[in-house]
């Protein structure tokens, strides 16, 4: 049976973590969002207006449910700001050291009947709910990117995790107006299982030489009728997490086929992690896009 949320805490205020407090609080929820500064929570906050100001213009929510919507988002720059939480989801950076670190200190502050959730793409649920004080109440609950816009969310069940949790992250993604499939823990899940490996064979064809960035998605914009190019995709998700993702494939299925692509390393040791460093397969820094290959 389902257990009641009403407080739900977003670790991260990066692109997925501003979408979920977006859909969280729109749908009712109060939400407290953490970050490591003061700086990124500054800058998530007015993106998060930006985009429910962009749903009042397309007359999506009225310009009450916006307010009432920001008002509901507290932000805290440390974890104790999230303590009387009755949901976490933590969606920092896909790195499995700096997550197991989050959920150490946050199950040290966190009460202790909260449900602590991962926006991972790609990371073993059992292996995280193991670094927690709580596996049987920890579950994957994984947004697709943009928040606001996509229908879709993941549900992971760890080893351990039991049906109390799962029915309430269900409930709770229900709230949301999304839809739920539900994956086995694999890694990467279903969506990225199938759409990673497509934007690495993407990123091969471009450091091969058979198409450029323009052509390559070009290519599969009108030729597959994608809604954006797989290099163009890449940028959005971020390189540095469509890398992460590469790796945890070919790490955990120990097949040659995953082998994150020397192109895509090289960007992301460049620093050039796409949309959000303004570079990738794209450079963003003027009126429009200009791809770097
Ligand atoms: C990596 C992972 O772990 C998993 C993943 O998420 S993989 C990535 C999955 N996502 C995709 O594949 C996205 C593919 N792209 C698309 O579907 C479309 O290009 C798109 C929905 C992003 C934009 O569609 P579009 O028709 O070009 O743009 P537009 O009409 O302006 O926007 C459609 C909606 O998206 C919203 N949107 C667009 N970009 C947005 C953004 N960056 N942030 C928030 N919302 C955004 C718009 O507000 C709009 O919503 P409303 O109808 O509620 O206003
Ligand atoms: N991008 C995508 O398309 C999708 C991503 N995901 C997953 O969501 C998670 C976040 O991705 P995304 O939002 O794109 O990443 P971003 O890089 O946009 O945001 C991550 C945010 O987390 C912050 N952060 C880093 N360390 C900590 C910490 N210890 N405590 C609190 N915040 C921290 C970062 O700050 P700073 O930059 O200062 O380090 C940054 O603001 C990842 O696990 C990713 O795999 C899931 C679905 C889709």
């Amino acid at each position: 049976m389902a257990v009641t949320i009403k407080k739900v805490g977003v670790i991260g205020s990066g692109q997925m973590g501003n979408g979920i407090a977006h859909v969280a609080a729109l749908a009712g929820f109060d939400v407290v969002l953490n970050d490591v500064s003061d700086e990124r929570l500054k800058s998530a906050m007015a993106t998060i207006n930006g985009h429910l100001s962009r749903q009042v213009a397309k007359q999506i929510i009225t310009e009450d449910a916006r307010k009432k919507a920001l008002d509901r988002i507290t932000s805290a720059e440390t974890l104790d700001g999230l303590s009387d939480c009755d949901l976490v989801i933590e969606t920092a950076v896909e790195k499995e050291e700096v997550k197991r670190k989050i959920f150490h200190e946050l199950c040290a502050v966190l009460k202790p009947d909260a449900i602590v959730a991962t926006n991972s793409s790609s990371i073993s649920i059992t292996r995280l709910a193991a670094s927690t004080d709580r596996p049987e109440r920890f579950i994957g609950i994984h947004f697709m990117n943009p928040v606001p816009a996509m229908e879709l969310v993941e549900l992971i069940r760890g080893i351990a995790t039991d049906d109390m949790t799962f029915d309430t992250a269900k409930e709770f993604v229900g709230k949301l107006g999304k839809q739920v499939a539900v994956s086995e823990d694999f890694p990467a899940f279903i969506v990225n299982r199938i759409l990673l490996p497509m934007i690495n064979e993407a990123i091969y064809t471009l450091y091969e030489g058979v198409g450029n960035v323009e052509a390559i998605d070009a290519a599969m914009k009108l030729g597959a009728h994608h809604p954006m190019g797989p290099l163009e995709l890449a940028d959005f998700i971020g390189l540095d997490t469509c890398l992460s993702i590469m790796q945890v494939l070919h790490e955990g299925l120990a097949d040659s086929k995953y082998r994150p692509c020397p192109l895509l390393v090289k960007y992301v040791e460049a620093g050039w992690l796409g949309r959000k460093t303004q570079r990738g397969f794209y450079d963003y820094r003027g009126d429009k896009p200009v791809p770097t290959r």
